[in-house]
């Protein structure tokens, strides 16, 4: 199973992140964020990234351009989009992408789920708040292609253990505070999700 880490704000997190074991790391690119990070501030860190840590952009209701022109100025890799308000023309993304559902309810992921998607809890202020979707919502579709977000943690990971899903996503499951990663969180989550695999 794919890990992504995200919120990361500051180059500790982003290494020790990476050395806990996680596949990619994200950057939140939406300003009312308190995990909100400048596009050239995250380009320092994902210049000081080892190799093989795929960097993901993240998006609530932007227009492609400003993703495009931010994915480029950030060197990110992957663009996770929000795109509630129909803003974003993914016909002319220039960056691979993932949108994501913010599911109210177990229709919300049947109706949705084409090729790979990030499920996340829906919440108010869109995400990193640390609510889950309830797993029950799965027991109809096939995990393999969805990235499951919201609430996760290493001591609730081995509740997923039978829905093989494509990947995790954590970020507050994983924080000191808002915005600062807890290293011992990060390797005990990575550890949780390979004890299940
Ligand atoms: O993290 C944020 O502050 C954020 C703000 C606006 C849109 C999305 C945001 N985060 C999205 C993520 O991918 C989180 O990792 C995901 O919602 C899971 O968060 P958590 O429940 O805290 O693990």
């Amino acid at each position: 199973m794919k890990i992504k880490i995200c919120g990361i704000t500051n180059l500790d997190d982003a290494l020790a992140a990476a050395e806990a074991g996680a596949d990619a790391l994200g950057f939140v690119f939406y300003d009312k964020s308190p995990r909100y990070i400048e596009p050239f501030e995250a380009r320092k860190i994902v210049d000081a990234l080892p190799p093989f840590i795929q960097t993901v952009g993240l998006f609530v209701n932007e227009n492609s351009g400003y993703i495009n022109q931010v994915c480029t100025n950030a060197k990110m890799q992957l663009a996770q989009v929000i795109d509630d308000d129909s803003f974003t023309d993914f016909d002319v993304l220039k960056f691979k992408y993932i949108k994501v559902i913010r599911a109210k309810s177990e229709k919300d992921i049947i109706e949705n789920i084409n090729n790979y998607v990030l499920v996340d809890a829906f919440v108010e202020e869109f995400g990193g708040a640390g609510k889950r979707v309830a797993l029950e919502w799965f027991n109809k579709v096939d995990c393999s292609k969805i990235v499951l977000a919201g609430g996760l943690n290493q001591n609730n990971i081995s509740e997923i253990k039978d829905y093989s899903f494509y990947g995790v996503d954590v970020s507050s499951g994983v924080e000191a505070s808002k915005g600062k990663k807890d290293k011992q969180k990060m390797v005990n989550f990575v550890k949780a999700v390979n004890d299940i695999q």
